[in-house]
């Protein structure tokens, strides 16, 4: 078997080309003040390409920068004054921080109607309850890719391998809320490969490169990688894509799966929350 490609980049144009017809009917611009700490190269890249993305469809793009030494109370401040501020309607804080600041804290700063990311509390709260709200970027872009292949949710058995705020838990819930028998694994999951077996949709976000290999998979589970790693021989996921593509009924690749996925979803979400603001 050879697995069908989910391919990210061309879904991504899709959502974007949908935003974008949005903005247009909503007359008048959102506005989307990213917030980057510090110079990692990764953070700066993908904020960089959030902004760059954001203007092309007609999002006003209010970037702000802070130095890696920036205190905690300055980056509060800033933040506060941004979420008062009614020319701004959605605000990100790139991810990680520098280790001396507290994320948490910054995040339950953002409004959560301007929670573009569906990081803060309430938007966590509100997802976890199954009420409306802002969703997550990455898990929300994972159920698109996942709709687009025509999967079939209801009733499957879905595991996820990681359990961050990021991505782990908020997918497992937006899994649950489809009506999927949802299973997630850690770090202290005993006989992982077992598990995983299990699954008709498996979702791995666990930071650990080549992770899955294809004794893990299920023959023709739809398999999501939302690592990111960089190697000399370029970016690889957590999933050993050679060989579980040999076994899965569909995958996604690193680059160009869930990664433009991302970005895409952010600008859906901010058409989301001018709309209500
Ligand atoms: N505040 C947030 N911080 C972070 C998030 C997030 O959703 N909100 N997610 C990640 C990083 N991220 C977006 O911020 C992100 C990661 C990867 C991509 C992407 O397009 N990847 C490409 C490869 C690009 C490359 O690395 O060269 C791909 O997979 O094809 C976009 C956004 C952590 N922080």
């Amino acid at each position: 078997m050879t697995a069908a490609i989910l391919d990210g980049r061309l879904l991504a144009e899709k959502v974007v080309a949908r935003a974008t017809g949005d903005i247009a009917a909503l007359g008048r611009a959102p506005g989307l003040a990213t917030v980057l700490v510090g110079d990692d190269p990764a953070s700066a890249l993908y904020v960089r390409n959030k902004r760059r993305q954001c203007v092309a469809v007609g999002i006003r793009d209010l970037h702000r920068r802070f130095d890696a030494d920036v205190t905690q109370d300055e980056l509060a401040e800033a933040i506060r004054a941004l979420g008062d501020d009614p020319g701004v309607t959605g605000i990100l804080l790139q991810l990680p921080l520098p280790p001396h600041l507290d994320a948490d804290a910054l995040l339950a700063l953002i409004p959560p109607d301007k929670d573009v990311d569906g990081l803060t509390e309430t938007s966590a709260g509100r997802l976890a309850l199954g009420r409306p709200g802002l969703r997550p970027c990455t898990p929300l872009g994972v159920l698109e890719l996942l709709d687009a292949h025509g999967a079939t949710l209801s009733g499957a058995e879905a595991v996820v391998v990681g359990r961050s705020s990021l991505v782990g838990k908020p997918m497992a819930q937006l899994l649950l809320g489809r009506d999927a028998t949802v299973t997630v694994c850690h770090s202290r999951t005993r006989d992982l490969a077992a598990v995983c077996r299990r699954a008709d949709v498996l979702v791995v976000a666990a930071g650990i490169r080549g992770l899955v290999a294809a004794d893990a998979v299920k023959p023709g589970a739809t398999v999501i990688d939302v690592g990111i790693h960089r190697t000399p021989g370029g970016l690889r996921g957590d999933v050993d894509f050679p060989a579980v593509s040999a076994v899965a009924g569909a995958i996604t690749p690193v680059p160009g799966g869930v990664g433009p996925m991302t970005i895409a979803m952010l600008l859906a979400n901010t058409v989301t929350a001018a709309r209500t603001l």
